[in-house]
């Protein structure tokens, strides 16, 4: 069986905090506020794992009103979230997300942020592509006010999965 899921999240420029997207530090001169790291990229991937598997939202798990959720590393909010789909038999077929941000420049650091959504997620690396956009300078991320994130998620039940890569 397949299941599709899709994830998008905002958060806003702040002064005095690191920019921290799909797990990795991004050098710049403000980073993003939240209650957790605020990272926007992997709060999209976990809602569209989160949408695939019917399990709710990431808010639904870690309320922003807990505070042992402060400042929380979201990629171990992710690999908490993964634990339980892997027990549920899912495995990733594909991962494609984007970022919306005026700036900073990703593209250097792309692949680097692919290879940790891989490691977090305990898949080989060509299964997660992600991209970067700008908004052409319109809209909010276009004033660099903040940063959106978009994630869409193949889930594939571990039975079918095994029988699609034994017929090929
Ligand atoms: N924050 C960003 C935004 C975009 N890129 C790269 O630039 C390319 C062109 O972006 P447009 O918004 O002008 O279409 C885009 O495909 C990305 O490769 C980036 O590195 N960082
Ligand atoms: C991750 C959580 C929890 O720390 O906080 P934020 O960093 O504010 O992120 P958001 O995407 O607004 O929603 C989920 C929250 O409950």
């Amino acid at each position: 069986m397949i299941r599709i899921g899709q994830g998008f999240d905002v958060h806003r420029f702040a002064e005095n905090r690191p920019l921290i997207i799909g797990g990795i530090d991004i050098p710049y001169h403000k980073g993003l506020s939240g209650h957790s790291d605020a990272d926007v990229l992997l709060h999209a991937i976990t809602d569209a794992i989160l949408g695939a598997t019917a399990m709710g939202d990431i808010g639904k798990h870690f309320p922003d009103t807990d505070e042992s959720f402060k400042d929380a590393d979201s990629a171990v909010l992710l690999s908490e979230i993964w634990k339980q789909v892997i027990k549920k038999d899912y495995s990733l077929g594909n991962l494609d997300a984007t970022i919306i941000a005026q700036k900073p420049k990703l593209a250097p650091y792309i692949h680097k942020i692919e290879q940790r959504i891989a490691e977090i997620l305990g898949v080989e690396v060509e299964r997660v592509n992600v991209k970067a956009t700008t908004t052409e300078r319109l809209g909010f991320t276009g004033r660099e006010e903040g940063i959106a994130s978009m994630a869409v998620v193949c889930l594939v039940k571990n039975k079918a999965w095994h029988k699609m890569e034994k017929e090929r």
